[in-house]
């Protein structure tokens, strides 16, 4: 009796097991199925590609494959679209069949309500929402936030370069100043950011963008049904929840009437709500929830930290490798007023240095679009079903001989004679849903590397890497370390 259940067990599991291995051959043949090239996934784990740096992967594959080539996120398909005139049509002729950013899996309580989460009406209503935060008279105000900073950044460059020979880490000390920028800008706090090393506070705004690598894999590889029923998400749940009690008292306070700041948190406690037509909002519906300014906060923090400190850095560093380049942007922001906001708008060169730094070492590697229907690729036989993942490849894109010649060439001259051909240039994305947050961005990164580069030198010394190696897996593209030499200019 016991045997014969035996073999029913055994033929049951046999069964079971070849109907998932089929079934998960059957979704990772989607692609090969339409007709669409690109390279060969892992059985079940995809293309995640964890041997190699991301940069490496969308070079190759954009390379071997060409402009537009099928990939998977464990079984999931994903359509690399690096065509600029099919990105033209996918982020703004067709934003309505593409109103979702990227892929999303579980979301925590504060995380319903980052705009990236966001699609349709409520993403719509947020956008318009936030988007006064950002307009040039808004953006004057918060400069002089971003000087106060900058001034604290100076200070430690005089005790750095008060050394002998000192080492510069432009990892860690821009990682610091944007620390210090999005605290006061966003939260309201302050603390002594370069100096304390293990503050509760300073660990809490650190780990919340940075998963345990467990989650990350299980978010790259398995089922999104799998993250959501272990509500593993993108952002650490302690640390969110930590700032989310650190601001909610610094909001009710501020609502009190009893202080005024000049900064991100005061702009969303008072930003109006932007209302549906027709719909007329009263009391507290105009104004956005303490939760929703808690969660606007937090993605500025987790959109705006890496990226601009990691621009700064490989600014830096592509400084110190091209003498002759760092030298022009001397001789111009030697002689400008770099405190003023409209002469540091105006300054070509130095917004030329940035153009090519964000070409070259784009921040950010890639951005998504998901279309909520079918749709059929334009000029195409390829059908995206709802739901599928489109991936533009952005770093591949800023690397591409046809659009950029000699593309590994650092050479701001590029931006200066003339405008790179449309859609082809994307450290901010395209379309309605584009960074928010980019002028902010760049007149801090502007500020920032001018005050450097008037009063101090950067260079390779001999702990510089001849070959940077990257961290592998992220969005981002950050050097596992960098040091560079620096002296104070005569
Ligand atoms: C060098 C610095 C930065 C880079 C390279 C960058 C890049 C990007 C990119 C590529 C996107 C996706 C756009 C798309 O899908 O089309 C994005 C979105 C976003 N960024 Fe930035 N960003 C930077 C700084 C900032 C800052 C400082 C903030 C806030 C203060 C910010 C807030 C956001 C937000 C909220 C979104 C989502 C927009 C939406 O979905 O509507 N970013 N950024």
């Amino acid at each position: 009796m016991f045997d014969f259940l035996n073999q029913w067990v055994v033929v049951g599991i046999i069964s079971v097991i070849s109907w998932l291995f089929f079934y998960i051959k059957q979704k990772q043949s989607y692609w090969e199925r339409q007709g669409v090239k690109g390279p060969k996934p892992l059985f079940l784990l995809g293309n995640v590609g964890f041997s190699k740096p991301i940069t490496d992967n969308l070079i190759d594959n954009y390379t071997k494959y060409g402009k537009v080539y099928g990939t998977y996120q464990g079984t999931n398909p994903h359509l690399v679209v690096g065509e600029p005139e099919l990105l033209r049509q996918i982020c703004v002729k067709d934003f309505h069949i593409f109103p979702q950013g990227f892929e999303q899996n579980y979301l925590g309580p504060v995380e319903r309500n980052f705009l990236t989460a966001l699609y349709g009406e409520k993403w719509k209503r947020m956008r318009s929402t936030l988007s006064p935060t950002f307009t040039t008279g808004k953006m004057k105000k918060m400069f002089d936030l971003i000087k106060i900073c900058n001034q604290e950044a100076q200070k430690e460059l005089v005790k750095l370069t008060s050394s002998k020979d000192p080492d510069f880490d432009p990892k860690y000390f821009w990682g610091r100043y944007n620390l210090d920028v999005i605290t006061k800008c966003c939260f309201a706090t302050s603390f002594d950011v370069y100096n304390s090393s293990d503050d509760e506070i300073l660990r809490h705004f650190v780990e919340v963008f940075e998963p345990n690598k467990l989650k990350i894999f299980i978010l790259l590889t398995a089922p999104k049904w799998v993250s959501r029923m272990m509500k593993i998400s993108g952002s650490s749940t302690e640390s969110l929840d930590y700032l989310k009690q650190l601001t909610l008292p610094i909001i009710e306070q501020r609502k009190k009437g009893n202080y005024k700041g000049n900064d991100f948190l005061q702009l969303l406690i008072d930003a109006e709500v932007v209302s549906k037509e027709g719909e007329e909002l009263k009391g507290e519906a105009k104004k956005l929830s303490p939760d929703e300014i808690v969660s606007s906060a937090v993605i500025f923090l987790i959109a705006g930290y890496e990226t601009t400190s990691t621009l700064l850095t490989w600014a830096c560093y592509r400084l110190a490798t091209n003498p002759d380049i760092q030298e022009k942007l001397y001789q111009e922001v030697s002689q400008a007023n770099i405190e003023d906001y409209e002469v540091l708008q105006d300054l070509p060169y130095l917004d030329a240095v940035i153009s090519e730094t964000l070409r070259i070492d784009s921040p950010i590697l890639l951005f998504q679009r998901v279309p909520h229907s079918d749709y059929i690729l334009p000029g195409t036989d390829i059908k995206i079903q709802k739901g599928t993942v489109v991936t533009i490849p952005v770093y591949a894109m800023h690397h591409d001989p046809e659009n950029y010649p000699e593309p590994e060439v650092f050479d701001p001259n590029r931006f200066l004679e003339g405008s790179p051909k449309p859609f082809t240039f994307l450290p901010f994305g395209a379309g309605p849903r584009t960074c928010i947050g980019m002028r902010f961005a760049l007149i801090n990164a502007k500020l920032s590397l001018a005050s450097l580069v008037r009063n101090y030198q950067l260079f390779s010394n001999e702990k510089t890497p001849s070959k940077i190696e990257h961290v592998i897996g992220a969005v981002i593209k950050t050097a596992k370390t960098l040091t560079l030499g620096i002296k104070p200019r005569c």
